[in-house]
């Protein structure tokens, strides 16, 4: 038994392939590298270089290696991109998305994980958003990601393909063992910016609106700690693994944070403000999005370890501060 990581060499898909590794399994990681890299993957695991939406590659891959679980992290990721580029974000995320899925029913496979976003939900209005909540995605990215659930959804109604969708809130931080963390080129998520700006990488941050219909005018968003995201993934394969059925789950702690809450919390584990400008509103950015983060506790029986915003960002300072070092 093989689980095949798809994207195993980026930020969130590197932590789950040392996860794996941890508790004894078989992996193989397949990824393009576009925005991966080559040492996220440690030595004794296999490095496919290639794309998912090579189905010649995927075909041959799966009964080479026993793979008989796939896990999806693979695709293109950053929402103001995706307003810039919609058709390229169609193209890798759905179209590529599509090749697998093909893949995964001929093969056969009995566990599939996609990582799925909470970009699909419209803006939440401050309330927590449910699984049942209206998908009205407010960018391509989501959009993208939405017809990849619609199609596993399809495919395992027609041909049995047993997935657990888990639409990932707004993922963070670092193994806090230290040996992984967010080294995306050119990265434009909050905290890895401001642990940026923290370790003297960057000037300082720009705010993007301050004039949103919330508490201190800035953007809402849940953050979740990556090792809690990961051990979601763990328990959604063994789910499967075991026999359970087809599920989409919020990843999430149910608590929004502000942007300027975030900028605070790095500045307080860094020992000196940030410098902070406000700046215009982003494109395709929802005022707020909370996690309703009760179904996966029920169904997996998941339960946070690091459901704390100051740990959070300690961990992503920390890994910050080794790369910058290096
Ligand atoms: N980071 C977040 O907050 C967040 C939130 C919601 C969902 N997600 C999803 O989680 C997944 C992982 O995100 P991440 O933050 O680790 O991003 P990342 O860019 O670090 O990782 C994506 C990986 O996929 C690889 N890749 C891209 N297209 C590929 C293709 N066609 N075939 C093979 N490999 C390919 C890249 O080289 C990279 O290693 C993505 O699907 C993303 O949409 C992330
Ligand atoms: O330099 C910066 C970077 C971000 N922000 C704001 O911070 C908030 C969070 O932004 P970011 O960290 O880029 O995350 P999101 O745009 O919320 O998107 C993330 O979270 C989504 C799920 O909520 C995922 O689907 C996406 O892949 C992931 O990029 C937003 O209000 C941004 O406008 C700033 O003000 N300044």
């Amino acid at each position: 038994m093989t689980v095949l990581v798809t994207g195993g060499a980026g930020y969130i898909g590197s932590h789950m392939v040392l996860a794996l590794r941890d508790r004894g399994e078989d992996v193989v990681v397949l990824d393009t590298l576009a925005t991966g890299r080559r040492e996220a993957v440690p030595g004794d695991v296999p490095l496919v270089v290639g794309d998912v939406a090579d189905r010649a590659l995927v075909r041959d891959l799966i009964p080479r290696r026993g793979v008989d679980a796939i896990v999806h992290f693979a695709g293109s990721t950053v929402v103001p991109d995706s307003v810039a580029n919609p058709l390229a974000y169609y193209a890798n995320n759905t179209i590529g998305s599509h090749a697998l899925i093909s893949e995964a029913v001929a093969a056969g496979l009995g566990a599939f994980i996609f990582s799925s976003t909470a970009a699909v939900y419209g803006s939440g209005e401050g309330r927590p958003v449910a699984e049942d909540a209206p998908t009205l995605p407010e960018s391509p990215y989501g959009a993208s990601k939405l017809m990849t659930e619609t199609m596993l959804r399809d495919a395992d109604a027609a041909h049995g393909l047993p997935h657990v969708c888990l639409r990932y809130f707004n993922v963070a931080g670092a193994d806090p063992a230290g040996r992984a963390g967010q080294s995306t080129p050119r990265a434009t998520h909050l905290i890895k910016v401001a642990c940026e700006a923290a370790t003297g990488q960057r000037a300082g941050i720009t705010v993007f609106g301050t004039d949103y219909p919330t508490p201190d005018g800035t953007c809402v968003r849940d953050y979740i700690h990556v090792s809690d995201l990961i051990d979601a993934h763990l328990a959604a394969l063994d789910h499967l693994r075991g026999g359970g059925g087809s599920q989409t789950l919020n990843c999430g702690y149910g608590r929004g944070h502000s942007v300027r809450e975030v900028v605070t919390a790095v500045g307080r584990a860094a020992g000196q403000p940030i410098a902070v400008t406000e700046g215009p509103r982003r494109p395709g950015d929802m005022a707020s999005l909370v996690a309703d983060a009760g179904r996966i506790r029920d169904v997996l029986g998941w339960r946070p370890r690091h459901d704390d915003l100051d740990e959070i960002v300690r961990h992503a300072l920390a890994w910050e501060r080794r790369r910058a070092a290096a």
